[in-house]
């Protein structure tokens, strides 16, 4: 039985396989509007693509029980996709590199602070929605457009993440 425990989620750890948005992730930042508002400036690279938009959906997903069996794992070759949460709670982001067919070896598994946001690169394995703990609400930017923008593939064997 192969059991994963979750780490915690940085712009550093997460960067093969997209970006954290958070004010602490943004690479610059700066003072707007006369000084009322802080900028924290192009936190994530969206894409949809040459044939496709960008589009901003409401997700609310119902808590996942842990451990959590991860036994499929999807991913989205023609634009990125991106989760950030209306509450302040965590949740699980699951994620193995873009290209070949994961191993149960090349899951990761972070645990997403309060305020952070995720965007998957184009093509970059990762398990749906992992709400933790109550139905929690995200915005997703994502892509709309021709083609088939979603492969799914089954792990050789079940992964269990556990938070830590
Ligand atoms: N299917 C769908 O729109 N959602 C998934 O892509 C997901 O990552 O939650
Ligand atoms: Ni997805």
């Amino acid at each position: 039985m192969i059991t994963l425990t979750a780490s915690t989620l940085s712009a550093d750890a997460f960067a093969p396989f997209g970006q954290v948005l958070s004010a602490a992730s943004a690479a610059r930042q700066f003072t707007i509007n006369g000084g009322n508002t802080e900028r924290f400036h192009d936190l994530a690279e969206l894409s949809a693509g040459a044939d496709g938009r960008l589009i901003v959906s409401l997700f609310r997903g119902q808590p996942r029980a842990l451990p959590f069996a991860v036994s499929m794992l999807e991913r989205h070759p023609l634009g990125s996709q991106a989760f950030l949460p209306l509450g302040e709670r965590p949740y699980l982001v699951v994620v193995a590199p873009p290209g070949a067919p994961p191993s149960p070896a090349s899951v990761r598994a972070f645990l997403a602070a309060p305020g952070q946001g995720v965007n998957y690169a184009p093509g970059v394995w990762h398990h749906p929605l992992l709400a933790l703990d109550a139905v929690s609400d995200f915005w997703v930017i994502d892509r709309a457009g021709p083609g088939d923008n979603c492969e799914e593939i089954t792990l050789a064997e079940p992964v269990w993440v556990q938070r830590p």
